[in-house]
């Protein structure tokens, strides 16, 4: 932003030739009280508001209700609310941020009660209330969480004592959605019980929240151990915990189970908080928890059996977080599906393989395992963004049923309900 540095040291340099300085601490003569332009700090007249601002060179600076903010003039000139800029019917702006100069400054900035104004060059005036830009700061979002959760090993989960929701309550009742979806925020599990064990309540209990997400298995899907799709997934064997569909670029949000028969033994299926795991890696090894959020790995589905013939291909690493507060959204674990790492140099790959072992030792502890017995009448509702499912293997005849969903969607019924998400 050099261009606005310089004209502004122009104009300042003006300003002192005809002795037109007004904010100009001209009494602070050391070399770098002289050239940041604001050196006034505006206090606000009512003692009680404690708002103190200062209008620097290249950004405004805020101190309001315990925060110290700083905002840039572009960003401040893009986020007008007036009916010019923003359409407040939709939502949506209307100002071109493309036609705002980048070195853009406001002329003057008052405080009038609670609201801020600023008058840009041409004239045309912005307001922001002191509590919205406190809401709207990247310093207050740095210290916020998108999502609230609880991280859980068994004994937390099962000492939480979290309830089942009843199907009817569910369908019926907005109580019984709400609960339901708040429960499974912060658990990243929940169930719906007393559900009739067919494929259509099933349908019925998933697009209570949301849409559901189609994909190479179907809209709603069925399966037993008759392999009729190339994975072992469609088998009797064991499955050790994972987290589904690490192959597509967004793998699936929400994963529904419902188990409708099984005359045989074995079978449980295992959870794992993913999120607590990972936890547990950052206190004992931040470093290798910034390597697995760091490093992009590719997981892979190829399948060819009968008509079946798919490829799918996802890049992403391990952990997913959120760059501003470093918070976590998205584990991607499947050793299963982890395609041949050929992204990363050599000695990169040994200090991932070692952070992954360090991951996976956390993933496996006994104590972080909830074992479930799926019965009929009981559909299970996976976070797979981040709790991780296995199954232990079993005998006999075994059918389950389900569904993938969109996040998106399911967040979006939680946010109108007025839960966090
Ligand atoms: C749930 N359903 C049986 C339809 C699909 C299973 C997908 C299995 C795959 N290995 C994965 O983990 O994504
Ligand atoms: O059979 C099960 O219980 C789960 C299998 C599985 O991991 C899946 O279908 O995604
Ligand atoms: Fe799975």
């Amino acid at each position: 932003m050099w261009c606005h540095r310089l004209s502004h040291l122009q104009s300042r340099l003006q300003d002192l030739l005809r002795g037109r300085v007004t904010h100009w601490a001209l009494q602070q003569s050391n070399f770098k009280s002289l050239f940041p332009l604001a050196i006034y700090w505006h206090h606000t007249a009512s003692k009680s508001l404690n708002c103190v601002w200062q209008q620097h060179e290249d950004h405004f600076e805020l101190q309001y209700a315990n925060n110290v903010m700083r905002f840039d003039y572009v960003w401040l000139r893009d986020h007008c609310r007036s009916a010019s800029c923003y359409n407040s019917k939709t939502h949506q702006r209307s100002l071109d941020t493309a036609s705002v100069d980048l070195c853009i400054q406001p002329k003057t900035i008052h405080l009038d009660e609670t609201t801020l104004f600023f008058t840009w060059p041409d004239g045309h005036v912005t307001r922001y209330d002191l509590d919205w830009l406190v809401k709207n700061s990247y310093e207050g979002q740095k210290q916020k969480v998108i999502q609230p959760r609880i991280l859980w090993n068994a004994e937390i989960y099962q000492q939480a004592q979290v309830p089942a929701v009843d199907f009817q309550t569910f369908l019926e009742t907005k109580e019984g959605l709400k609960n339901f979806l708040q429960n499974f925020l912060l658990y990243g599990i929940a169930f719906v019980e007393n559900v009739p064990p067919t494929q259509k309540h099933t349908e019925k209990v998933a697009e209570r929240i949301s849409l559901i997400r189609e994909t190479i298995y179907g809209r709603m899907w069925f399966f037993t151990s008759d392999f009729s799709r190339g994975d072992t997934a469609y088998t009797k064997l064991a499955l050790d915990r994972h987290t589904d569909t690490t192959y597509f670029q967004e793998p699936c949000g929400i994963q529904v189970f419902h188990c409708l028969k099984h005359e045989g033994t074995g079978g449980r299926t295992l959870l794992v908080d993913g999120f607590y795991a990972a936890e547990q890696v950052l206190q004992k090894a931040p470093e290798e928890f910034e390597l697995l959020s760091k490093v992009p790995l590719k997981h892979e589905y190829i399948e060819n059996v009968g008509e079946c013939q798919n490829h799918m291909i996802g890049v992403g690493p391990v952990l997913n977080i959120y760059p501003w507060n470093k918070e976590l959204y998205l584990i991607r674990y499947n050793n299963y599906d982890r395609a041949v790492i050929n992204t990363v140099p050599y000695d990169v790959v040994h200090r991932w393989y070692t952070a992954h072992r360090t991951l996976t030792r956390e993933l496996r502890r006994p104590e972080n395992e909830f074992w479930v017995k799926l019965k009929p009448g009981k559909v299970l509702f996976i976070d797979n963004w981040r709790v991780l499912h296995g199954r232990e293997s079993f005998t006999g005849y075994r059918q389950l049923c389900g569904c993938y969903l969109t996040r998106d969607d399911v967040l979006n019924t939680a946010r109108l309900l007025g839960l966090q998400a």
